[in-house]
């Protein structure tokens, strides 16, 4: 049964003139983490806004629980909703200590103590208690945030961008160990990223939104390998569009109101493949853990990458197989 049902949502800000979220609807499970992506100015941070509280919505509704939180003539609010967050620039408080910080949000509890010493165990920052958030290092400082938004035990816990703000690899660290403590504690979550590696590694199901619209609600595998829109598949690695002449040379049976995607990664070189042409390669870039090997092909220049650097000014057989090949019947945007 889902914790959490989003029904047509939709804002505008300037009196009406920015729709910035449009009718999106969605529903979560309770204890499913669910990501966010999508290109910055597309409404991420306001559809969570929404839902924590911080908005109020021209129209649609958030349900918790079976419990309307926001309508057009009900608005829950932020601190009456049971719902963790936890922001890109941690938020706490610099004059107060670690236990301090912790303590902020829990409201009702009586063993509060207790509660703090219990959620750094979770973070993995026991006896950090006394210090203050200037005596932590920005991973540090993240597990205090997340250890304070689960400190209320929250229904909903939030994370908007909370990675971008570290290097790559304490950023690879902290996403693996805060998944990990988010599954321990079995909390619903929502992430909010446009890094689709986080999204790709993290998250039970994406929702994809383009200019306030939500444009898929998926599991990581189907966008990868079913995206609904050339934005979709454009989103989660390299891609190529071919024009209809292009696929031609292919022999592949394209057809002109249709538009057509590749994964770079899906080209095969000297395979055995449904579609394949004959190409010159022009150059082979060491890229470090591979190689871009551009070709020349009849109608036009393609890149891919491989694993050797064998073909250099060779020509080769270059091509795909029927199922990596994406179509849409839209004009590409
Ligand atoms: N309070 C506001 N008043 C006016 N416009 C706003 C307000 N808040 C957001 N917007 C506009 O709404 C649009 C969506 O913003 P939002 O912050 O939700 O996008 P986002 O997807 O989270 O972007 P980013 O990834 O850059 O954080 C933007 O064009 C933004 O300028």
């Amino acid at each position: 049964m889902s914790l959490l049902k989003i029904h047509n949502l939709s804002k505008s800000f300037d009196n009406g003139k920015t729709k910035v979220l449009d009718t999106v609807s969605f529903e979560l499970e309770k204890g499913r983490v669910l990501t966010i992506v999508g290109e910055s100015g597309s409404g991420k941070t306001t559809l969570i806004r929404l839902i924590a509280g911080l908005e109020t919505p021209d129209d649609g509704i958030v349900e918790l629980n079976d419990t309307i939180l926001s309508s057009v003539d009900i608005m829950v609010r932020a601190e009456k909703r049971n719902v963790g967050l936890v922001f890109q620039d941690y938020a706490l408080f610099p004059h107060m200590t670690v236990q301090e910080n912790i303590m902020y949000g829990i409201h009702k509890q009586h063993d509060k103590k207790e509660r703090v010493a219990e959620v750094l165990e979770l973070v993995g920052l026991s006896g950090f208690e006394s210090r203050y958030p200037h005596q932590l290092s920005g991973g540090q400082q993240q597990r205090v945030a997340l250890a304070r938004a689960l400190a209320p035990r929250p229904e909903v816990l939030i994370l908007d961008e909370p990675f971008s703000n570290l290097d790559v690899i304490l950023k690879d660290q902290l996403r693996r160990e805060i998944f990990e403590i988010i599954h321990k504690t079995g909390v619903t979550a929502i992430f909010v990223t446009h890094d689709t590696d986080d999204a790709l590694s993290v998250s039970d199901s994406i929702i994809v939104l383009q200019k306030g619209k939500m444009i898929q609600n998926a599991t990581a595998f189907e966008l990868f390998n079913a995206p609904k829109t050339p934005y979709v598949a454009s989103l989660f690695s390299a891609v190529v569009n071919f024009t209809t002449k292009e696929l031609e040379e292919f022999r592949y049976p394209a057809s002109e109101s249709t538009s057509y995607m590749l994964r770079t990664s899906s080209f095969r070189i000297e395979e055995d493949t449904d579609y394949s042409v004959t190409a010159r390669v022009l150059s082979v870039l060491f890229m470090g853990a591979y190689y871009q090997i551009s070709v020349e092909t009849p109608q036009g220049n393609l890149y891919t990458i491989c694993s050797s650097n064998d073909y250099q000014n060779k020509n080769i057989t270059i091509g795909f197989n029927q199922p990596d090949i994406f179509h849409f019947e839209c004009q590409i945007n």
